[in-house]
């Protein structure tokens, strides 16, 4: 484990839809090893099974090249950095996996406990379902929305999957409060510090209890002690509650961060290896 990781607060993977819950109920004791966390799920020696499975990916833009062939398992719970230089594909890769953008060519399967998802299959209302549903996205900006307070912007990721807003807002509540902004619920996100809205972001992004969450350059807009703390928070929350987290960023700080950390070049993967996490 990164010797530089300091906090110790956790947060249960099922905080919705409880209504109301509380800092006490979300709150466990300390952090361990994401892939250990993972294997805990898998009691016997069996290896920790791939939550996303990418084959032979390609994808063009006009002339352009972004995927070419690419392979990649990401096993449930690790965190895993996606590195490489600027055009290499990572944002690419990480649309593929997440339904944003459908591959030109390869499959994408989400493996979970309700069954194997071929994504690539899937039409556009079908992936956007999946994204609602199983996956959460923090991206540098956050994408959140001005005119809403924090409370809002991560609660409505729970009603547009349904749930009334009082709920909705209950559960919003604590994740905000987990996540170190209690008393800021009301704030709109032009009040907020860039580290304090990435936080929300994080909360959106999980509220809705989505086991795989992807993170594009996620303290990218931050300073480097405030980057370090969104890391922590995102880190713990996710691996730290055995989800999967998947981060495309240019900072090897963030990367070493994680669990694991694959590069990308022209489109292809040319790294594979252990990041600080261990
Ligand atoms: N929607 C698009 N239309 C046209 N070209 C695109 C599009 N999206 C990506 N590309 C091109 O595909 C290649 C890979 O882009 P991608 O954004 O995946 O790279 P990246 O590694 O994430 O880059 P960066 O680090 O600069 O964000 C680049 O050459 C890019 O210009």
């Amino acid at each position: 484990m990164n010797s530089t990781r300091t906090g110790s607060t956790r947060y249960t993977p099922d905080a919705v839809p409880a209504p109301g819950p509380s800092a006490a109920r979300m709150t466990i004791p300390a952090p361990t090893d994401p892939a250990a966390s993972a294997r805990a799920q898998h009691p016997s020696s069996r290896p920790v099974p791939a939550i996303l499975s990418a084959r032979t990916l390609t994808k063009t833009y006009g002339s352009t090249t972004a995927l070419s062939g690419l392979t990649l398992d990401i096993r449930a719970g690790e965190s895993v950095a996606i590195m490489g230089t600027s055009g290499s594909g990572k944002t690419t890769l990480l649309h593929c996996l997440a339904g944003i953008v459908l591959p030109d060519s390869g499959r994408i399967t989400l493996n979970t406990a309700a069954g194997s998802t071929r994504i690539d299959s899937l039409n556009e209302s079908g992936r956007s379902r999946l994204r609602r549903e199983s996956f959460g996205f923090v991206f540098q900006q956050g994408l959140l929305i001005p005119e809403l307070t924090a409370l809002e912007n991560v609660a409505i990721a729970l009603m547009l999957n349904g749930l009334d807003r009082t709920t909705a807002e209950q559960a919003s509540a604590g994740w905000l409060q987990s996540l170190g902004l209690a008393g800021m619920e009301q704030r709109r996100i032009g009040e907020l510090s860039g580290g304090q809205a990435q936080r929300v972001a994080i909360a959106r992004a999980q509220v809705t209890g989505a086991g795989v969450i992807f993170a594009d350059e996620p303290t990218g807009a931050l300073d480097s002690a405030t980057s370090a703390e969104v890391m922590q928070v995102l880190l713990d929350s996710t691996t730290g509650a055995s989800k999967t987290l998947v981060v495309v960023t240019h900072d090897d700080t963030v990367a070493s961060r994680c669990a694991r950390v694959v590069s990308l070049q022209d489109g292809r993967l040319v790294g594979d290896s252990a990041g600080g996490a261990r």
